[in-house]
């Protein structure tokens, strides 16, 4: 493999796909969406080899769920990618401009980035919603998923580059790198001349090899430590199904809920309907040890919750309780422990719920609703590249806007500048 030479591809890809028309790229999509129905088979199968590895390993129950496709979940990957070809392009569009006095008549345009390479976990649906937003967006994209995936990936990808081909472009505009080898992770992050943008969706680790070594602008989608805030003033029976929801809707992904939160005046309302229902639903507590001594958590035993547990996500069936004495404290603590992925508050109140959406500084902040909505297909944007955790240049779910930048358009009559 000779990354370099791959990145001379995926740029000079990226510029024939730029003058794609919208038409053109939705008949694309709709070849990969096709060719994915028609290789289902395949990539199964190819899959079932992959999650039987994972499961000799005794690797993680979360990352065997992202891992695993099922003929549902890749029939909706499919259709999701039908779902992008309705979206409206982007690329193109004139954000503003007008006439100037100089005579110049100026427009900024929406246009792609050109090359865009992603780091991503095991998890298969990825390859597919990130290649078909960039082809979407007119963008090349170099895809580095994860090891425990790699014979599923070799299929899906097979299939877009056979789409590609079907339609008389480039193959090299989607490429991935199909040796595990962290070697090539390391090139990758220094190919500078030829990708304009990098995504590294995962853990801490990655992270911080992205952030010192990486010469491309990066955009990181970072784990989730996700709250929910129950206020004093919030109907019980309408919390605890909200707080299941978020729980355990999808365990495995980065914005279901790991810490609850309780106003003090609420627990003894809240506290036995609560407790009585997560047994109920198998979500195993872990309890502040302030608040271990509430009698409602007498007669059973829990752990209490180490500052680590706090900082880190469960990503089971497993849910961290505190106490909290104000929305003050619930914000410290969101602060000192989020992720500034998704958190929310379940309030009656208008004033709390304004107070704490202003305070509290993460990409998608709730009110009376699940963290399990932080989704591009969820949020309208048909799929996403990554739910950013950072502020520049896109946060939250990524859609097809995250993957454009604009240009000024200048044009003159001979114009001169006086
Ligand atoms: N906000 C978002 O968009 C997303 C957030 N996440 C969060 O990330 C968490 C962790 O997920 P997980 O799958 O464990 O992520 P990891 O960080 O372990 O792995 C993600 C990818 O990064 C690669 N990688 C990790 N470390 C290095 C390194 N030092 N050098 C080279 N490559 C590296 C992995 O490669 P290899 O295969 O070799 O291990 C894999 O391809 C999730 O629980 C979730 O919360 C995950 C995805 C999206
Ligand atoms: N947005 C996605 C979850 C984001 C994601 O893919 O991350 P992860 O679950 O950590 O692999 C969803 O709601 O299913």
């Amino acid at each position: 493999m000779n990354l370099e030479l791959m990145g001379q591809k995926a740029k000079a890809a990226a510029y024939q796909l730029a003058s794609l028309t919208a038409q053109q790229k939705n008949q694309l999509l709709m070849a990969i969406a096709d060719k994915l129905d028609e290789k289902a088979a395949d990539i199964l199968q190819a899959n079932q080899l992959d999650v039987a590895d994972a499961l000799e390993q005794q690797l993680s129950a979360a990352l065997i769920d992202r891992l695993t496709l099922t003929v549902e979940r890749l029939a909706d990957i499919a259709n999701d990618v039908r779902k992008v070809c309705q979206l409206s392009d982007p690329i193109g569009q004139v954000v503003d401009g007008g006439q100037l006095d100089s005579g110049l008549k100026i427009e900024r345009r929406r246009v792609p980035l050109g090359v865009v390479a992603i780091i991503y976990e095991a998890r298969p649906n990825v390859t597919i919603d990130v290649a078909t937003l960039c082809l979407k967006t007119g963008n090349a994209a170099i895809l580095r998923g994860g090891k425990e995936t790699f014979r599923t990936n070799a299929q899906t990808v097979s299939v877009i580059q056979q789409a590609l081909v079907q339609q008389g472009l480039p193959i090299e505009a989607v490429q991935a790198i199909e040796d595990p080898d962290r070697q090539w992770v390391s090139q990758l992050l220094k190919l500078d001349k030829y990708v304009d943008m990098l995504i590294p969706r995962g853990g801490a680790g990655l992270h911080k090899l992205c952030r010192e070594q990486s010469t491309i602008p990066v955009i990181t989608g970072g784990i989730g430590v996700c709250h929910l805030y129950i206020d004093e003033m919030m109907n019980t029976e309408q919390a605890i199904n909200v707080v299941v929801n978020a729980k355990k809707q999808r365990p495995s992904a980065c914005n279901s809920l790991e810490t609850l939160l309780i106003h003090q005046a609420q627990l003894t309302a809240f506290l036995p309907d609560f407790i009585a229902r997560m047994e109920q639903e198998g979500i195993t507590l872990h309890v502040d040890s302030a608040l271990l001594s509430h009698p409602a958590f007498s007669g059973r035993e829990y752990a209490p919750v180490t500052d680590a547990a706090y900082r880190d996500e469960w990503l089971s069936l497993d849910l961290n309780v505190k106490a909290v004495e104000s929305l003050v404290e619930a914000v410290e603590h969101i602060r000192e422990y989020g992720t500034q992925h998704s958190d929310g508050i379940l309030t009656e109140n208008y004033h709390h719920a304004q107070v704490f959406v202003d305070q509290v500084d993460s990409a998608a902040v709730y009110v009376n609703a699940s963290t399990r909505f932080t989704d591009g297909g969820q949020f309208g944007l048909g799929a996403e590249v990554a739910v950013s955790t950072q502020k520049l240049h896109a946060r939250g779910p990524m859609g097809l806007e995250a993957l454009t930048t604009y240009k000024w358009i200048c044009w003159g009559q001979n114009t001169l500048r006086d």
